[in-house]
């Protein structure tokens, strides 16, 4: 997937059961659309997604699969249920959440790591981080690249976004590792897009600004 994705836009297709468009069919037709816009690639939640979609786009997918867990503030693809789903999926990319918070279970971020590849050599791995340190350790990891999806989701960073001071968390992470990062989070504009991509990063998520029509009228609203 990454060889198809360079300097490119990839849309995130999402809506949440407690979202108006929760729908496979509806992120189906978002991923069409998308394509038809110029996209190289579609982020998507769930098994169910992901293969509805995979029948209407020829797009690589970045699949992830969000589930609330009691002992765990982590919510994407958390745990081995989550990966197997995604394997199902025939998704090209997996995201993980690869924050240094307690995953359910305890699991370790390495050993869900080793399981995947070992499962599925040939699935690409993308690192959610917060931080520079768990990018780096991410890297460590042998995750194919690094996405800054959760700086400003963590309690730790929660008052952040990432275009805060031109995009300095990105510069940040792109002057520590060598692996790929892709820009992911608050992208709302296609300036903002352009400058992600002339600052280094190697792609950017884009998806309420393009996929979530309630964001986008409480924009207007103010
Ligand atoms: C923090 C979290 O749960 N992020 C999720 C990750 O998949 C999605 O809800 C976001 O829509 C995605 O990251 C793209 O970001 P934005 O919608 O801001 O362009």
């Amino acid at each position: 997937m990454l060889d198809q994705i360079k300097n490119s836009l990839i849309v995130s297709c999402q809506a949440l059961s407690d979202e108006p468009l929760h729908s496979s069919f509806i992120m189906s037709k978002m991923a069409l659309a998308a394509k038809q816009g110029g996209a190289k690639g579609i982020r998507a939640n769930s098994k169910e997604d992901i293969m509805e979609i995979k029948k209407e786009v020829n797009l690589p997918v970045i699949g992830i699969v969000k589930r609330d867990y009691n002992d765990s503030e982590v919510f994407i693809t958390a745990t081995y249920k989550e990966i197997n789903e995604l394997l199902e999926s025939n998704c090209e990319m997996i995201a993980i959440d690869a924050t240094t918070r307690n995953r359910p279970n305890n699991i370790k971020l390495k050993d869900l790591v080793d399981y995947t590849k070992q499962l599925n050599g040939n699935v690409e791995l993308m690192a959610d981080v917060a931080t520079i340190e768990e990018a780096k350790n991410a890297e460590k990891l042998g995750f194919d690249c690094i996405s800054t999806t959760l700086y400003g989701y963590t309690k730790d960073t929660s008052d952040f976004k990432l275009y805060d001071n031109d995009f300095s968390f990105l510069k940040n992470i792109l002057s520590e590792v060598k692996i790929p990062v892709i820009a992911e989070g608050n992208i709302i504009t296609p300036e903002m897009f352009k400058r992600c991509i002339t600052l280094g990063a190697y792609a950017c998520v884009v998806g309420g600004a393009i996929t979530r029509p309630k964001e986008i009228t409480k924009r207007f609203i103010g």
